[in-house]
């Protein structure tokens, strides 16, 4: 039978992540809603802790930017407005995370999982998460944050009806995942001072080692 000439078809990646799986390292999923802090508080525990951070949307824009064969075929897909199959943003993370496997202390995954679906495929395939951190912040905060980020950031998310289109994907999708992970989910205030902020961090983190 004829495919759906729909259907958008990106190659999958056939790279062996065994090793990555044996390494068994720390996992840590980073959620928050636009604007939460995920970044801020990311680089700060990469620099006490050498963890390797990796966020999804930055993999993605790498890859376009790499002009690849799967590169130009995503920007495709986003061009139509389509999204981009879970299996793609998860083989990139595969990628990355095995490239990165030598120097590592562990990973954190900066907004992702963006849904349950993803969340579970990833553990399935990889390995399960040892930690997630949730940072709760209000929408207006997070709103206040972005328009600031949007005047140098040169984003063009960072705008005012786009920031109240990804407040409502986060409370609809992301949320979710923050109740599938129950007590391995630690919920940390996020508005406070981003030193403040990073004392809980430090925190929770502890409590791996
Ligand atoms: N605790 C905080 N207090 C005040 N501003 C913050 C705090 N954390 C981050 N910011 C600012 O808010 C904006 C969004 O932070 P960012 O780390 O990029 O969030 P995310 O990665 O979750 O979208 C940035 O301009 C950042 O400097
Ligand atoms: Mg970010």
């Amino acid at each position: 039978m004829a495919k759906n000439p729909k259907a958008p078809t990106v190659a999958r990646s056939t790279i062996d992540i065994t090793p990555l799986r044996q390494a068994n390292l720390p996992i840590i999923f980073i959620l928050g809603g636009p604007g939460s802090g995920k970044g801020t508080q990311c680089a700060k525990i990469v620099e006490k802790y050498g963890y390797t951070h990796l966020s999804s949307g930055d993999l993605l824009r790498d890859e376009v930017a790499s002009g690849s064969e799967r590169g130009k075929q995503l920007t495709d897909i986003m061009q139509r407005g389509e999204l981009v199959p879970l299996d793609v943003v998860l083989d990139l993370l595969k990628e990355a995370m095995l490239s990165k496997l030598s120097t590592s202390k562990g990973y954190l995954i900066d907004g992702y999982p963006r849904e349950v679906a993803q969340g579970i495929q990833f553990e399935s395939e990889i390995n399960p998460c040892a930690l997630v951190i949730y940072f709760e912040v209000s929408d207006d905060v997070m709103t206040a944050r972005l328009m600031n980020r949007g005047l140098t950031s040169g984003r063009v998310d960072d705008n005012e009806e786009t920031i109240r289109k990804r407040l409502d994907t986060f409370h609809k999708h992301s949320l979710p995942v923050v109740e599938h992970y129950g007590s391995k989910c630690r919920t940390i205030s996020a508005e406070a001072h981003p030193d403040e902020v990073f004392q809980k961090v430090s925190e929770a983190l502890e409590t791996l080692s």
